[in-house]
């Protein structure tokens, strides 16, 4: 699975996920349906639904991949579970690549059962019903390998993907992800698990399908990180809202503008409450945001020599 993202990334020259972390509070008034549906749940589920899809279609010429916050639609209750998967449909329909944003992990048979649900298969009968379907899901690598091995054996059979939390872009990372043992950060640790568990799934461009997630809010870590571990792929949150920067994603990156793909949320979901674009609607408004954010990285690149043309 990493070599489409990649493939898509070379393409749109935009190494971008859109998070749809959509909260019913972010949708403008006059973008509301007018019939209030039986409950509440419903109606706001429904109208989550119906902005996905305007942003998936303003963006989906433009970035390869979206993000899914399952925690945004869990709020919501099953109606929102049900938005939850709907808009991983409709964004898979309409070309993207995408992740369950889910930082599911348990015991080893527990997690199997997650991996079942988001990259996997749940057999029923002589049934295998590809349930959420996701691309890559995002795991917590913290209980250990066997936590982990479901959805890695998952990445193997069906051509899936996962990104495991390394180095966490909130700012109580450190407190457990910073400790040393044995002169190594824990954080460092866990990425020698992630490259253990991920070497079996290394793509054509060089980069294993086992992921990790690195925020962009800590670039020196990215760059101790990146020097032992040439082999993985990582997702960057904390561009945007969480003020992580483009000179600040770099350590990620190779010279081919590979090696990472950096999400960004909240400032595109809500960019039409942004000054520079609060005449548009949110779907113009979301694919103007991306656009800036995509000339910001590339400006970036370029001063440093990195490009996506051979
Ligand atoms: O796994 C993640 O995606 C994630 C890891 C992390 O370290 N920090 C982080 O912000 N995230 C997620 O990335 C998104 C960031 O949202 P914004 O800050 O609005 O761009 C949210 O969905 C977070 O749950």
């Amino acid at each position: 699975m990493i070599d489409k993202l990649i493939e898509q990334i070379i393409e749109k020259k935009s190494p971008i996920c859109v998070g749809l972390d959509t909260k019913f509070d972010y949708i403008p008034q006059e973008f509301l349906s007018h019939e209030f549906s039986t409950d509440a749940l419903t109606y706001a589920a429904n109208n989550i639904f119906q902005y996905n899809c305007a942003l998936v279609d303003a963006i989906a010429d433009i970035v390869p991949a979206v993000k899914v916050q399952a925690a945004y639609y869990e709020m919501y209750g099953c109606e929102g579970v049900k938005a939850f998967r709907d808009t991983i449909r409709y964004a898979k329909n309409a070309g993207l690549i995408v992740i369950a944003d889910v930082k599911r992990n348990d015991i080893g048979a527990t997690a199997t059962a997650y991996s079942s649900a988001y990259i996997g298969r749940t057999k029923i009968g002589e049934e295998e019903l590809a349930v959420f379907n996701a691309d890559f899901a995002t795991v917590n690598g913290y209980l250990g390998t066997d936590g982990i091995a479901p959805f890695v054996e998952d990445c193997k059979k069906y051509d899936k993907g996962i990104f495991v939390l390394v180095k966490t872009s909130n700012k109580s990372s450190g407190e457990i992800q910073d400790l040393e043992f044995e002169h190594k950060t824990i954080y460092n640790r866990m990425a020698d698990y992630v490259q253990e568990w991920g070497k079996e799934c290394i793509g054509t461009y060089g980069y294993s399908s086992v992921g990790a997630v690195i925020g962009a809010t800590y670039p020196q870590q990215a760059a101790r990180i990146r020097e032992t571990h040439p082999h993985i792929f990582v997702l960057i949150p904390g561009y945007g809202a969480q003020g992580g920067s483009a000179e600040g994603l770099l350590p990620n990156f190779d010279q081919k503008g590979l090696g990472g793909i950096v999400n960004n949320s909240r400032a595109i979901l809500t960019a039409y409450r942004n000054e520079a674009y609060v005449k548009m609607p949110f779907d113009k408004a979301a694919r103007e945001a991306t656009l800036a954010m995509q000339r910001d990285i590339l400006d970036t690149f370029d001063k440093n020599g990195i490009s996506y043309d051979e």
